[in-house]
């Protein structure tokens, strides 16, 4: 009975990531949780390293729980191991339904806008696209599978005549027994045998297609979301776009192996195996058709209410999970304030909530087990009964009934599998149709095409003229008002003023991060928008903001960032007039030092430093510092304003400050206030003026005195 619900799903069930997010985030406990997997633009990848620390910390409580006699709290890992094979199954379902959950979690939208939002269509033209290249593997596998599904029929047949020839020599005892059951054994064998050939073609082939078609997919969507506009990744968050490239198509292709194989199989032989059981005894055929299906509802009744406790276990582990993550991702404040002991009960209040649902999963999954097992049992017996009488009034051979035992056992596993793989293909399908809506995304910011200026007749003029421009996410909100300015040649141009005026908005969008609503921007008179975005972003516009981003490669790599094909020469120049040569030297690995995770293993001002280098590199025409040195302490500050001050020589410079210190010598200042400039002039000119600059310095100066 139980194996009405169970299938081999464990064969191609989805290798799922082993931590689990919460589905409910309005707990106290994930909050947290869910700001860390929703990093900002700054902050992305350093908020990843907590959760990387959860996962192995929960891998450790799996492996622990594994070895420990409280295995048994655990059900979906201890009982996989104790209870055997069908366990095995039924928790794969169980599990695989659970790891639903956390995709859907993962994906980090807010849950009214989720609901909003209409399912993306699975687009079938697509899903062509990515089998077309396949398609000779994939016609080879079905073939295999349907001719394996083909002999999966014949072989309770061949078993029956087999056990005809046993019945025949017990009655008789006059032939010679092994040259009459040879034959048919070694038939048999065969059959055997070329089953299992059959089955190991069809898998190899299958996986072949369904790894291809995945790693297709997973470049094509990772290159599709590399192109995508800044604006796009406002709109979406890193979680939900690295869960697209990871869970969503991990479960599509999990689906697609699944459905092909085991479908295909399943319907094949539910349909071929019913034939025979017809062929061999109409009336048992007649008893089977009325009892199965109400076992089949029973069965189905009981397993979704153990998938729920499972889904309810699963969230109580995210709970847990989010407990330690956030202890864990914010361990300098917990130690700060000496509050291990704190997230330690913390923790275990969750675990042992966490332990007690398991165990009612474990008892609950037990009780199902025995009763599908006893349910399994009497299905035998009731078969072996009806059968015997049919046997004892001539009406079938013990051959018959032994075929179509098995036979029916063969129906039992088909139908589980049908049942298991229709949730299967919902799952598969609407993952696919997740992972085809951004593929099909077209940025509005094409990354390359237009027209290059000659290097040679570059001056670094720009001109914002008329700018007025809000951020698509927020379009009521117009952050630039008919903004007007100019960076005159190899000028440095200063823009300072009250907190989200929209200054760093103006850096954003000479780097054509957005496109402005309305108005142009001009370098030497053309308009940006006209221009080949990856020569001007990666060769003209070089861009040096407050919290430098570095990848965590060697010093050498982040500054060749900025130009890869650059010789170590030129990165050493580049450092050096970065003012970063002199610190990167007296670490023992020199050029070759491993920044870390996001440079967390050098200081703010040595990161600030390689940040400069690797924009220098590019020898830009245009630097924009977007509050280069204000996250610097006073004495980083001057080494990094230095290394500024010979980096901006000879070229436009456009600053955006707050520290006013910093910009007094800027050929132009000005004064940014509610998307407009309200003041512009020298430093001298605007003290003079006795205006909003100078009442900027005022309040710089009082509170630097407080
Ligand atoms: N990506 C974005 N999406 C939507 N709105 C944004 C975005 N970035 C900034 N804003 C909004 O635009 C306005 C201007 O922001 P901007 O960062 O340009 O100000 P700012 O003058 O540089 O501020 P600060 O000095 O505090 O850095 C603010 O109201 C801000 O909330």
């Amino acid at each position: 009975m139980f194996q009405f619900f169970c299938c081999r799903v464990s064969i191609n069930a989805p290798v799922r990531p082993l931590y689990l997010f919460p589905r409910c985030k309005k707990t106290a406990n994930t909050g947290n949780l869910l700001r860390l997997y929703t990093p900002t633009s700054n902050a992305s990848s350093s908020s990843q390293q907590p959760g990387n620390a959860v996962k192995r910390l929960w891998c450790l409580t799996r492996k622990a729980a594994l070895r420990s006699p409280r295995t048994s709290k655990h059900p979906g890992v201890a009982l996989k191991f104790i209870l055997g094979p069908a366990v095995l199954t039924v928790s794969a379902r169980l599990f695989s339904r659970v790891a639903y959950c956390e995709a859907d979690v993962n994906n980090n939208i807010p849950l009214e806008a989720a609901a909003k939002k209409p399912p993306p269509e699975f687009k079938w033209h697509i899903l062509w696209e990515f089998v077309k290249p396949q398609l000779f593997a994939l016609v080879g596998a079905v073939v295999l599978a349907f001719a394996a599904a083909i002999l999966n029929i014949k072989i309770p047949l061949m078993l029956g005549d087999l056990v005809n020839v046993v019945a025949q020599y017990l009655r008789e005892q006059t032939r010679n027994y092994i040259q009459e059951i040879s034959a048919p054994a070694l038939k048999l064998l065969a059959l055997y045998g070329l089953q299992g050939l059959l089955t190991s073609g069809y898998i190899i082939l299958l996986s072949r297609v369904g790894e291809r078609v995945a790693a297709d997919m997973r470049k094509t969507l990772f290159a599709s979301l590399l192109r995508q506009d800044v604006a796009f990744f406002d709109a979406n968050k890193t979680g939900q776009l690295v869960n697209r490239l990871t869970a969503d198509i991990q479960e599509f292709k999990s689906s697609f192996k699944l459905v092909i194989s085991q479908g295909l199989r399943s319907v094949t032989q539910t349909a071929g195996c019913f034939v025979s059981l017809y062929i061999i005894s109409p009336q048992l055929t007649g008893l089977t058709v009325v009892v199965l299906p109400c076992l089949v509802g029973a069965g189905a009744l009981i397993g979704s209410f153990l998938r729920k406790l499972s889904r309810l276990a699963q969230e109580q582990v995210a709970k847990a999970t989010g407990v330690a993550d956030e202890a864990l991702g914010n361990v300098r404040t917990v130690k700060a304030f000496a509050m291990e002991e704190r997230e330690l009960q913390l923790y275990a209040y969750e675990v042992d909530k966490s332990c007690d649902l398991n165990e009612n999963l474990g008892a609950g999954i037990a009780v199902f087990q025995g009763l599908s097992n006893v349910a399994l049992n009497c299905i035998v017996l009731g078969t072996i009964f009806a059968g015997g009488t049919l046997i004892a009034n001539k009406e079938m051979s013990p051959g018959d009934l032994m075929s179509f035992l098995v036979a029916s056992q063969t129906v039992q596993r088909s139908l589980a599998s049908i049942s298991i793989l229709f949730g299967q293909m919902v799952r598969g399908i609407s993952s696919g149709a997740r992972v085809f809506e951004y593929l099909a995304l077209k940025p509005s910011i094409p990354l390359s095409g237009g027209r290059r200026i000659p290097y040679h007749s570059l001056t670094g003029r720009v001109d914002f003229t008329n700018i007025s421009f809000s951020y698509p996410t927020r379009p009521g909100h117009q952050v630039l008002k008919k903004f007007n300015l100019t960076l005159p040649p190899c000028k440095t141009v200063a823009i300072v003023g009250e907190s989200g005026g929209g200054k760093s908005t103006v850096a954003s969008l000479l780097e054509r991060f957005y496109d402005p609503t309305s108005g142009a921007i001009m370098l030497d008179g053309v308009d940006i928008r006209t221009l080949d975005l990856s020569w001007l972003r990666g060769q003209i516009v070089g861009f040096i903001n407050q919290e430098p981003v570095l990848f965590g490669s060697s010093i050498m790599d982040n500054i060749r960032f900025g130009k890869p094909e650059a010789t170590d020469a030129e990165v050493i120049y580049a450092a050096e007039q970065a003012n970063a040569h002199r610190f990167i030297t007296a670490f023992p690995d020199g050029y070759n030092t491993i920044v870390g995770e996001r440079g967390v293993t050098l200081s703010g001002g040595q990161k600030q430093r390689i940040a400069i280098a690797r924009a220098l590199i590019k020898n830009p025409t245009i630097l924009v510092l977007d509050e280069a040195t204000s996250a610097l302490d006073a004495e980083s500050e001057r080494v990094v304003q230095e290394a500024l001050d010979r980096a901006t020589r000879g070229r436009t410079v456009l600053i955006i400050a707050h520290r006013l210190s910093t910009i007094q010598a800027a050929d132009l200042i000005c004064v940014m206030s509610n998307g407009r400039i309200v003041e512009a002039g020298t430093h001298l000119e605007l003290l003079s003026k006795g205006g909003f600059y100078s009442e900027l310095i005022r309040r710089q100066r009082a509170e630097g005195q407080k």
